[in-house]
C-alpha cells in the first residue's frame, strides 16, 4: 500500500496502526496467562496491593478479574471515535479554526453523553463551559505570562545573549543537545508545559542566529521536557505512579532517569531526522514580530539579567516542589501508637461499630483484608500489636470512600477535610487522602485519638513558599523581570512597552483559547466513561514477566490516546496495573512497571492533549505539522522508554 499523501490519511493510518499494535500486545499478554494470578483474582484479597506507607490510589483500582467481552459497554468508545473524527474533519478536512473545531466537537461529544444518560441539553452545554473554565484556570495566566516573557526576551536580546553564550561554550552543532538537556533537567521539578514556554524563545533566537534547524530546536526541547515529565519525580505524574506502585521515590528518580536518557537520545536523533526530512520555517507569532531589529553584541543585556526570566520561575517552582516533597515524605497524617489514648477502648469501639458509623466505615475500607479487619476488633496486648493496629488504620485511611454523609451526620466536618474533599480526587496524593480521612477520624473520636500534627517545620517552609512557588505567580514575576529588561535595553517609554506587551498577549490569548478548548474536549471524552470501558477491558487481562511491562505500557497508552493528559494516563494506568497484578511481585523491581506506565503515557498524543497545542501554537506550527512531528516524536520516546525498560528489567532486575 503506498504511504498516504495527505496528513489526515497519515494520521488515520497512525491510529489504525496504533490500534493494531495495541491488539497484538494484548493478545501477547493474554497468552502469558499465569494460573497463579487467576487464583489471586478469585481470592478475597483486597483490591489494592499490600503496601507500606505510600499506598495505592484506591478509587482508580478496579476489581481484578476476567471480564467477558460481551459485558463491556462499548458505547463510550463509539462516542470517542465520533469526537476524533469530528475534530480531524473540522480542523484538517475543513480547515476550521482549531478553537471552534474543538469547542464544536466537545459539545457534540457532550450531547451524545447527554442522550445516553438522559441528561438535559442545557446541562451538557454547561458541562463543556465549566470544563473549558477549569482548563483555562490551569493554563490561562501561565500562557499569558509566557507570551510576554517570550516576546520580551526575544526583543530585548536576552534570548540572543543566552544563545550566544551557550553556543560559544558548546559550538553550534551541539545547540540542540543543549536545548534537549535543558528541557530534560528543567522538567524534573517543573511541569512540562511551563518548561516548553520558557525555552521556546531560545529556540527562536537560535534559529535567528543559525538560519536553520528551527524544527530540530523545538523538538529537542520537547524531547527533554516530555521524557522527564513522565519518568522522573517529583514532577506530579511519576511521583504519583511511584506512590501507587509503592516504589521508593529515590529509586524512581534514579531508574526513571536511566530509562529517560537513551529515550531522549533516540528522540533527539528523531528530531534531527524530522528536521532534515521536512524542515518547518519559523513563522512570526504576532503581527509585528519584527518591529525591533536585532541588537549588536555589546548592546545585549548581561547573561544574568538575560537568564533571570527563565531561572527565576524554575528556582521558585523547584524550591516549592522540593519542600512539598520533603514535607510529604514525613507523612504526618499517619496515626502513631502514641496518638492512641486507649487501645482497649479503641478495639471495643471497632467491635461494636455499626456499618454507618465512622469506625464502621474504617472497618469496611477496601484497603484492608478480612484478617486485618478482625485484628482491629481485638485489644492490642503489646507494642508490636499496637504497631500492627495503627498500620492497619493507616492503610484503611487511604480509602477514597471513607466519608459518607450518614456515618458523619453527627460529626462536624473539619475545615481541612472539607477543603480536601473539594479538590481533584484523581490527582490527589496518598498523603493528602490520608490527611483528609485522618481529620475526619480525629473529629469523630477526639477522646480516643489525638489530633494529627500536620504542621512540621518542613511543611511550614513549603506553605510559606506557597505563593512564590505557584507557577502563575512565579511566571508573573518572570514576566515583570523580562519587561523591565526589555524597557531598559531598548529605552522604551511605558506606553511603547505597553504596545509590545499587548501584542504578545493577543497571540497568547489565541493560544489560551485553543489550549483550554483542547482541555474541554479531552474532558468531554473522559465524561463518555471511556475510562471505565478501558478499565473493564484491561482488568480481564493477566500477565507475568515481560508481558506485564507490555501490558502496563499499553494501558497507559490507550488512556493517553483516549483523554489526552499524560499525567492522568499515568495515574489511572498505574492504579489499573496494580489491580491487574493483584499483589503479585514481578521477577524484577516494581520500578520497571512504573517506567513502563510512564513511557506508555507518551504514546499517541494528539489534539485532546494540551501539550500538543502548546507545542503547535507556541512553536508556530500548523495542526498537521504538529501531527507529523510532535505525535511521532512522543511515540518514539514512548517506545524507546518501553524497550529500555524491558532491557534493564532483564539485565538489572534489582528484584528482592
Ligand atoms: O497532563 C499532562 O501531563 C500534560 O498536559 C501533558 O499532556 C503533557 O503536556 C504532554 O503531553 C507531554 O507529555
Amino acid at each position: 500500500m503506498p504511504f498516504p499523501a495527505t496528513p489526515l490519511a497519515r494520521f488515520g493510518l497512525f491510529l489504525v496502526l496504533f490500534g493494531a499494535f495495541t491488539s497484538v500486545t494484548l493478545v501477547t499478554v493474554s497468552a502469558a496467562d499465569d494460573p497463579a494470578l487467576d487464583s489471586i483474582e478469585a481470592s478475597s484479597t483486597p483490591k489494592s496491593r499490600e503496601f507500606g506507607d505510600f499506598d495505592v490510589i484506591p478509587d482508580l483500582i478496579p476489581e481484578s478479574g476476567p471480564v467477558a467481552d460481551a459485558t463491556i459497554d462499548w458505547t463510550p468508545a463509539w462516542f470517542v471515535t465520533v469526537g476524533i473524527v469530528s475534530v480531524l474533519t473540522l480542523i484538517i478536512g475543513l480547515k476550521l479554526n482549531a478553537f471552534l473545531a474543538l469547542i464544536i466537537s466537545a459539545i457534540l461529544v457532550s450531547v451524545l453523553v447527554g442522550f445516553d444518560a438522559g441528561a438535559g441539553m442545557g446541562e451538557r452545554m454547561n458541562a463543556v463551559v465549566s470544563a473549558f473554565g477549569n482548563s483555562a484556570a490551569g493554563v490561562g495566566i501561565v500562557i499569558a505570562m509566557a507570551a510576554i516573557i517570550g516576546k520580551c526576551m526575544l526583543d530585548s536580546g536576552s534570548a540572543d545573549r543566552i544563545v550566544r553564550t551557550a553556543v560559544d561554550v558548546t559550538g553550534e552543532k551541539k545547540a540542540s543537545l543543549g536545548l534537549m538537556i535543558s528541557g530534560f533537567i528543567l522538567a524534573i521539578p517543573v511541569f512540562f508545559d511551563t518548561v516548553f514556554y520558557l525555552l521556546v524563545p531560545l529556540a527562536r533566537s537560535l534559529h535567528r542566529r543559525t538560519g536553520k534547524n528551527y524544527l530540530r530546536y523545538l523538538m529537542a526541547i520537547a524531547t527533554g521536557g516530555c521524557i522527564t515529565h513522565t519518568l522522573v519525580p517529583p514532577t506530579p505524574g511519576p511521583l504519583l505512579v511511584a506512590a501507587i506502585l509503592n516504589v521508593d521515590i529515590g529509586m524512581m528518580m534514579i531508574v526513571g532517569a536511566i530509562v529517560a536518557i537513551p529515550s531522549a537520545i533516540v528522540g533527539l536523533a528523531f528530531s534531527i531526522y524530522a528536521d532534515h526530512k521536512s524542515p518547518i520555517p519559523m513563522r512570526p507569532l504576532g503581527a509585528h514580530d519584527d518591529r525591533h531589529q536585532p541588537l549588536d553584541d555589546e548592546k545585549l543585556p548581561g547573561l544574568f539579567t538575560s537568564l533571570l526570566p527563565v531561572l527565576l520561575p524554575v528556582v521558585l517552582i523547584g524550591a516549592g516542589t522540593l519542600a512539598t516533597t520533603l514535607a510529604d515524605g514525613e507523612d504526618r497524617a499517619a496515626v502513631l501508637t502514641t496518638d492512641v489514648e486507649d487501645f482497649d477502648l479503641l478495639a471495643q469501639r471497632f467491635a461494636s461499630a455499626t456499618e454507618k458509623s465512622p469506625a464502621g466505615r474504617l472497618l469496611a475500607s477496601d484497603q484492608i483484608t478480612e484478617k486485618q479487619r478482625q485484628r482491629l476488633t481485638r485489644p492490642a496486648q503489646n507494642d508490636v500489636e499496637q504497631q500492627a493496629v495503627v498500620s492497619i488504620i493507616n492503610r484503611a485511611l487511604l480509602d477514597p470512600d471513607y466519608y459518607s454523609p450518614e456515618a458523619f451526620a453527627d460529626v462536624g466536618i473539619p475545615p481541612v477535610a472539607e477543603k480536601l474533599m473539594k479538590t481533584d480526587q484523581v490527582r490527589m496524593k496518598p498523603v493528602d487522602r490520608r490527611r483528609m480521612n485522618r481529620a475526619l477520624l480525629d473529629a469523630a473520636y477526639p477522646e480516643l485519638i489525638a489530633a494529627q500534627r500536620w504542621d512540621s517545620p518542613m511543611r511550614r517552609t513549603a506553605n510559606s513558599l506557597g505563593l512564590w512557588s505557584n507557577p502563575n505567580f512565579a511566571l508573573l514575576l518572570a514576566a515583570l523581570a523580562a519587561m523591565l529588561t526589555f524597557k531598559i535595553v531598548r529605552t522604551l517609554s511605558w506606553r511603547e512597552l505597553g504596545v509590545d506587551v499587548e501584542e504578545s498577549l493577543m497571540s497568547g490569548g489565541v493560544i489560551i483559547l485553543i489550549t483550554a478548548a483542547g482541555g474541554a474536549f479531552g474532558a468531554m471524552l473522559s465524561q463518555t466513561g471511556i475510562g471505565d470501558t478501558i478499565q473493564q477491558y484491561f482488568s480481564g487481562q493477566s500477565a507475568a514477566g515481560i508481558a506485564i511491562l507490555l501490558l502496563a505500557w499499553c494501558v497507559a497508552a490507550v488512556l493517553k490516546v483516549a483523554q489526552g493528559s499524560s499525567t492522568v494516563a499515568m495515574i489511572v494506568g498505574a492504579g489499573m496495573i496494580a489491580a491487574i497484578m493483584g499483589g503479585d511481585e514481578p521477577p524484577f523491581h516494581m520500578v520497571y512497571v512504573a517506567t513502563a506506565v510512564g513511557s506508555g503515557s507518551l504514546m499517541g498524543s494528539w489534539m485532546n492533549d494540551s501539550g500538543f497545542w502548546v507545542f503547535a501554537k507556541m512553536g508556530g506550527l500548523t495542526e498537521s505539522e504538529a501531527l507529523r512531528t510532535w505525535t511521532p516524536l512522543l511515540a518514539t520516546l514512548s517506545i524507546g522508554g518501553l524497550i529500555t525498560t524491558i532491557i534493564l528489567s532483564q539485565i538489572m532486575p534489582i528484584a528482592g
